[in-house]
């Protein structure tokens, strides 16, 4: 594979392992009378963290303010991330710890910049997250698909479960989209305001796990948060009558505790969500199926339609045996016949193209 940049310069923070990028780097001498706790919120420089010893702070909420200690350098720390922090861990209003380490990510999920000074440059926007809850509405605004494949990709690569979420059905037919989406075999989930619908679910869904909300503006996140946690006190926006838009009414990346566990982070102002930093072998990772046949492509397949002797043609034009899947493979929906097969190529295809095209401009 080839090297990537990790998204973070801080050769200590190491950013998913296995990935070979860079060689990991003496650590430091432990802090030994560090504690363990998770960045819930960034405020200039100001890291709000909950403890796992709760009972460490006066208040027993387990909330902390950390700054980042010199020798943690500049790599960037998101929200999601593990950290351990040092000093004043009371909690009293006022006090401040000092960060120390970041752990190991499990997951990390990343968009590339698309204009601006920064662009085609990669930023880290929340680690350790299990879940990208990619929230679309049926209508007000209109789904854009493209969109929603573009949060698919970036799920994918940051090896995060994807969770589709579509609201406001009361308002149009979700079918069209849920057959869209189908073949991928997403989870998908519907809601609509009027009573309350499909929030149960929702929670269902997202219990005693890190979930990241992702939508355009106006599709209804910040209700969909104030369902879950109560107080959570977002606000919502109207959505413009002529636009159909809504506009980004939230303000800052936070996660939020779930009433019966788990985290949810909004990520209101992530407007744009480039993946050109995505590459083929990426997206295949959750694709095992697809994988597994991709294995006989000639060296450099691009897998895209058209591509010369790509293995995943052969592979959907074949109607599929008892043991087409290897046992590893159970969660993904075995396609019964050549027809869903050339749907999962012909779907997976069509999340491939985004991310190729922004790496390979001449290519339309
Ligand atoms: N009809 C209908 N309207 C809904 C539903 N869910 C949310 N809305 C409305 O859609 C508008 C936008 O909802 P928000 O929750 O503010 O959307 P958002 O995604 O947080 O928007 P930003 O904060 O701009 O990112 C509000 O007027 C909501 O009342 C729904 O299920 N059905
Ligand atoms: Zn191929």
């Amino acid at each position: 594979m080839a090297r990537r940049d990790t998204g973070t310069d801080d050769p200590r923070v190491r950013v998913r392992p296995g990935r070979g990028s860079r060689p990991r780097t003496k650590q430091r001498p432990a802090h030994a009378d560090a504690h363990l706790g998770m960045v819930t919120r960034i405020d200039r420089g100001h890291y709000r963290i909950r403890l796992e010893e709760r009972g460490l702070t006066l208040d027993g909420s387990g909330d902390v303010t950390a700054m980042k200690a010199r020798e943690l350098g500049r790599g960037k720390v998101v929200v999601g991330d593990r950290v351990a922090v040092v000093g004043d861990v009371s909690g009293r209003a006022g006090s401040l710890a000092r960060m120390v380490r970041v752990e190991e990510r499990r997951t990390l999920l990343r968009r590339s910049t698309e204009d601006g000074e920064a662009a085609g440059s990669e930023r880290p926007v929340v680690a350790n997250a299990d879940l990208l809850v990619v929230v679309v509405s049926v209508a007000r605004p209109q789904p854009r698909p493209r969109m929603i494949d573009r949060y698919l990709v970036a799920a994918y690569e940051a090896d995060m479960e994807p969770l589709l979420v579509l609201t406001k059905t009361d308002l149009a037919d979700p079918s069209p989209l849920l057959d869209t989406y189908h073949p991928l075999g997403l989870t998908t989930l519907t809601t609509h305001l009027y009573p309350d619908g499909g929030v149960g679910a929702v929670r269902q869904a997202l219990a005693g796990r890190v979930s990241v909300l992702a939508g355009h503006s106006g599709v209804g996140k910040s209700t969909l948060v104030n369902a879950l946690v109560p107080g959570a006190g977002r606000a919502t926006g109207d959505v413009n009558e002529v636009t159909g838009r809504g506009r980004h009414t939230s303000t800052s990346l936070q996660a939020l505790e779930l009433p019966g566990g788990g985290w949810v982070i909004d990520t209101p102002g992530v407007r744009s969500f480039g993946v050109s930093h995505v590459e083929a072998d990426d997206l295949l990772r959750a694709f095992p199926d697809l994988a597994a046949a991709a294995q006989q492509c000639p060296r450099g397949c691009t897998h895209l339609e058209g591509a010369r002797d790509c293995a995943l043609d052969t592979w959907a034009s074949q109607e599929p045996t008892a043991s087409a899947l290897p046992p590893a493979c159970d969660e993904v929906p075995k396609p019964a016949t050549a027809v869903q097969r050339r749907f999962r190529v012909g779907s997976f295809r069509r999340l491939l193209v985004p991310s190729l095209q922004a790496q390979d401009p001449t290519r339309s």
